[in-house]
Formats: structure tokens, C-alpha cells, sequence
């Protein structure tokens, strides 16, 4: 389980952006994410990965403080170009945090033929499954995806998704961060919204059936 507990955020003198937020999210599930530009997505998600430190507040994986140079939880940002060493060859990266096997690579639609390439010499949808597969290593309990899918082309969005509700049924927990709310309808176990500092539930739209949330995407 992983839980942000009353957590507080604002950047210096600003007006706070996370007022007192608490989200839990269980592994095997999916959590959808959605609010209005600059409510403080982001920053809730770099929180739960540890790249943010709140103000106040705790982030607990397990019930305990998620240990340094242990990563459970991962975070894949759109914006895949600042997430990677631009020095470094595809391959490289890949393998920075373990070996993809090849399951993983076909499903995410990761070439080997691009691993003696820069990353400025793939394209940016490329370049973000690549760094999809980077965050799916065997270690990986959790995985913030924020706006992970809004470069890529409906069929790769709709494969991605579908690799990880596969990966969710094995109980991968996702914090799914998107301003595509028909997306997150069709791949959420429950949605909140953030806006004004405070979390709050979405409608309820629960799925039970994976099938067929798998078969609704696949329709899209
Ligand atoms: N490093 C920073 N320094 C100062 N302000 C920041 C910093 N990073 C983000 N902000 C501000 O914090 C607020 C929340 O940003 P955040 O990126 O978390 O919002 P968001 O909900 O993810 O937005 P969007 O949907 O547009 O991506 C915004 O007003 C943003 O300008």
C-alpha cells in the first residue's frame, strides 16, 4: 500500500498548491488522476515518488518511509527527454535499472534496433516507452504515470494502457495523471480530482471485470 498522508505543498512564498492531502492507493490498482492545469498534479505525483519533499506530511510505502537507493516507486513524466542522460545510447539507458526482458520490450513496442541510438535520435513517443520499460523493472510496486500516454498515437496509447492493466492484474499499483478523463474512465479502479489544494472522489466507476475494461479500451 501506499499512502501520502496530510500532505502540505507550496513552492516558497506561493500560496500553497497541496492543502492537508491524503491519497492511498493499493497495489493491483489504478488511481486516476485529473484537476485543472497547475492544481498541483504533478507535484502530488513527484511527491509519492520522492522527487518533491512536502512541507508536511508523510509518504509511507508499507506503513514505513520508502528507503533511499530503493526505488518501488517509479515516476514517468510526457516530457521523457529530461528523465535521461542525452549522453547516453539508448541501450544503456535501458539497462540502466535492469534488464528488460524481451516480453516487456514487444509489449511496450521497444525496438533493439534503436540501442546504439541518442535519445535525440528517436522520437519523442519512442523515446517514452522506452523510458516506460526503464520503470518496470522487477523492483517496481508502484508507478506514476502522469500524462505518460499524451504523445503517443491512439494504438500504442491503447497498447500501453493494456500492457499495464495486464501489469496492474500481476498488482502493480498506478497513479495515473491525465487531463484525458475518458481516458482514465476506461483504465481507472477509482478516480479523485485535484483542484484548490484538496483531493476529492470522482464518480465511482469501479470496474470488476478486467476483460472487459480491456475490451472498452481496445474499443476506443
Ligand atoms: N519548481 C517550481 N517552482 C515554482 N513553481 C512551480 C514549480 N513547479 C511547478 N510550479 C507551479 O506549481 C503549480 C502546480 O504545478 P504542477 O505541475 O504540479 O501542476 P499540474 O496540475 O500538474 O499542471 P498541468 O496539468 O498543467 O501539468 C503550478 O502553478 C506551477 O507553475
Amino acid at each position: 500500500m501506499l499512502e501520502l498522508r496530510m500532505i502540505d505543498f507550496g513552492f516558497g512564498s506561493a500560496k500553497p498548491i497541496l492543502k492537508s492531502v491524503s491519497l492511498s492507493l493499493a497495489q493491483g490498482e489504478i488511481l486516476g488522476l485529473s484537476g485543472p492545469s497547475g492544481a498541483g498534479k504533478s507535484t502530488l505525483g513527484r511527491i509519492a515518488a520522492g522527487y518533491v519533499k512536502p512541507l508536511a506530511g508523510e509518504v509511507l510505502l508499507n506503513g514505513t518511509s520508502p528507503t533511499l537507493g530503493h526505488q518501488p516507486i517509479q515516476y514517468v513524466h510526457q516530457s521523457s527527454i529530461f528523465a535521461v542522460n542525452p549522453r547516453w545510447r539508448i541501450g544503456r539507458i535501458i539497462s540502466e535499472a535492469w534488464q528488460p526482458d524481451s516480453g516487456t520490450l514487444n509489449a511496450l513496442g521497444v525496438s533493439r534496433r534503436w540501442f546504439d541510438r541518442y535519445p535525440h535520435e528517436i522520437s519523442g513517443g519512442e523515446l517514452q516507452r522506452v523510458v516506460l520499460a526503464r520503470a518496470l523493472g522487477p523492483q517496481t510496486r508502484f508507478l506514476v504515470a502522469d500524462e505518460l500516454s499524451a504523445m503517443l498515437d491512439p494504438i500504442t496509447q491503447v497498447e500501453i494502457w493494456s500492457f499495464l492493466m495486464e501489469r496492474r492484474d500481476q498488482g502493480l499499483g498506478v497513479l495515473a495523471i491525465s487531463h484525458d478523463t475518458a481516458l482514465l474512465e476506461q483504465v481507472s479502479t477509482r478516480r479523485v480530482v485535484l483542484a484548490m489544494g484538496h483531493l476529492q472522489p470522482a464518480a465511482d466507476i469501479r470496474q470488476s471485470e478486467t476483460a472487459e475494461s480491456r475490451v472498452a479500451l481496445s474499443c476506443r
